[in-house]
């Protein structure tokens, strides 16, 4: 329908009447990807399964959908043209930091699933290539860590009168502790936590989260969840940038409706699980989610071609002075980086059922699309955790192999260069370790562009890496290559 010149209505349970499904699911991180991914595949199931989503940190997403009953636009944008569906999957919006509401919904035995898009950072996992761990020296970590010292008590944690709204807890691992040790001293029933963050093993991630704060506070706990609590590993895709009033502008014209939250994505979209869903799941398969046994090969694959790519791109793209994805790509030079970053990647992912020449044609395809402005600021942000993820295992696999590595140590001298960009024209960095490279950046006995620089900022993202000269020379030679 077009709108046109009608007044747009609000829109909620009376405007569009949609029944509410009984809250079999929480989620953590009320952002563009949980609406665009989870609440779309949860809807599509339609088998009776509702979503409490809690923001991450501020509280506005949640009053925003709360006024709406939960109710959101998608917009499925093609290069052709758009379309619109409203998804009705969630049905309660908390504000993140709502810990009574929280703790009463992890608890209550309907709550079969958690899942979370928190971002990679707000994992809070310590640095360096070994085997997950919570860090345990981060500030927030410490400061959750002494609430939970001064305050936990497994009696009252059992308790329906305890007072969760007074504990102030700032990380998701803390929070979900809470509503586990709560669910533990009720039914104790089983739950599925199911992380959609863009982070190799994110199962396993969120579960050294989790654990390295009970181990902390409460073995036992620590020993409950180990036996109850499953933690499902995902591979995730679905191309979905950030909403602008322009979208909510569109939505209402072709709509009708006065949507504050919409969101834009794109046709594509994937989700592959591994993992034991012990009180049940709604058929997600139906909307073409995938069940396997080992997605290894997968995420591999989505996080080094893709995410990898999006890394490269946010910031030799921005250095060229492009601000989104199919900009930067259209820039020749960047689409060459991309490539030689594919073809080193691709060395290493060998298994068959990857189909990696289709996968290559249709995400340049998808990052192509005219339509998507996927802002390259935005991708950038907390490059110093993603490199980790996506340059470094490239890096060592092609040196493994006795090659150069150079396609992906490029990733890591575009970001050195695009830090030092930000800082000379007095930009903040946009990244969970902020203080440290800003200390870096500002420090005048290293020096701008200098190989102490290079290395000091290598370090952030792996401190071992910093530690080998040759492979520091390399990164530095590759500086100051992404302009004209
Ligand atoms: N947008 C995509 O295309 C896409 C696709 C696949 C996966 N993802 C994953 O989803 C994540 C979120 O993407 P989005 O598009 O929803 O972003 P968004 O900015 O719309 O939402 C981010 C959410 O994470 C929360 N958050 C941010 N930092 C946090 C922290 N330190 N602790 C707790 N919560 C925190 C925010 O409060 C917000 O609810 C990405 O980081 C990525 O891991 C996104
Ligand atoms: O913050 P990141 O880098 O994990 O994600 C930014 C984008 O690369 C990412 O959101 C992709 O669009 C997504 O992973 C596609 O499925």
């Amino acid at each position: 329908m077009s709108a046109g010149t009608l007044k747009a209505r609000e829109l909620n349970r009376g405007t569009h009447p949609a029944a509410k499904a009984e809250v079999r699911i929480v989620h953590i991180g009320l952002g563009a990807f949980h609406r665009a991914h989870q609440a779309w595949y949860t809807a599509r199931a339609n088998d009776g399964w509702g979503i409490a989503a809690f923001t991450g940190r501020s509280a506005t997403a949640a009053t925003e959908l709360a006024a709406q009953d939960g109710l959101f636009t998608l917009i499925r944008r093609e290069a052709e043209g758009d379309t619109f569906e409203v998804i009705d999957s969630i049905v309660e919006a908390h504000d993140g930091n709502d810990m009574a509401a929280l703790t009463t919904l992890l608890a209550s035995p309907s709550t079969a699933i958690l899942t979370l898009t928190i971002t990679e950072a707000g994992y809070k996992m310590a640095a360096g290539a070994g085997e997950p761990a919570l860090d345990l020296n981060d500030a927030a970590v410490q400061a959750d860590l002494s609430v939970l010292r001064e305050r936990y008590d497994a009696s009252l944690f059992a308790s329906s009168a305890a007072d969760f709204g007074q504990l102030k807890l700032s990380t998701p691992a803390a929070r979900i502790l809470v509503g586990l040790a709560a669910r533990r001293s009720g039914d104790g029933w089983p739950l599925a936590i199911v992380s959609c963050d863009n982070l190799p093993g994110n199962g396993t991630v969120t579960r050294a989260g989790i654990l390295g704060f009970a181990r902390e506070i409460d073995a036992e706990l620590a020993r409950w969840i180990d036996a109850n609590v499953s933690f499902v590993d995902t591979s995730i895709d679905r191309i979905t940038p950030r909403t602008t009033d322009a979208d909510r502008a569109t939505v209402a014209e072709q709509t009708g409706f006065a949507d504050v939250s919409p969101v834009v994505t794109e046709p594509f979209s994937s989700w592959v699980l591994s993992g034991e869903f012990p009180a049940g799941r709604p058929a997600w398969e139906k909307a073409g989610a995938q069940f396997v046994d080992d997605l290894e090969a997968f995420e591999r694959r989505k996080l080094w071609l893709l995410n990898g790519a999006h890394t490269l791109m946010s910031f030799a793209g921005q250095l060229r002075g492009h601000a989104t994805v199919a900009q930067a790509l259209a820039d020749p030079a960047v689409s060459g980086w991309v490539e030689e970053f594919w073809d080193a990647a691709s060395a290493h992912l060998n298994e068959p059922e990857l189909a990696v020449p289709e996968y290559r044609k249709a995400l340049r395809e998808r990052f192509e699309n005219p339509r998507i402005a996927h802002n390259l600021a935005q991708i950038a942000t907390d490059g110093s955790i993603k490199l980790a993820a996506r340059a470094l295992p490239v890096f060592r696999a092609e040196r493994d192999a006795e090659r150069d590595g150079n396609a992906a140590l490029r990733l890591l001298a575009a970001w050195c260069d695009q830090l030092a960009a930000q800082h000379a024209s007095g930009t903040a960095v946009a990244d969970a370790n902020a203080a440290e490279l800003e200390a870096v950046l500002a420090d005048s006995q290293i020096g701008t562009g200098t190989p102490q620089q290079t290395a000091a900022l290598v370090a952030v993202v792996d401190a071992e890496l910093s530690r080998d000269a040759d492979t520091i020379a390399s990164v530095h030679a590759l500086r100051g290559s992404f302009t004209n």
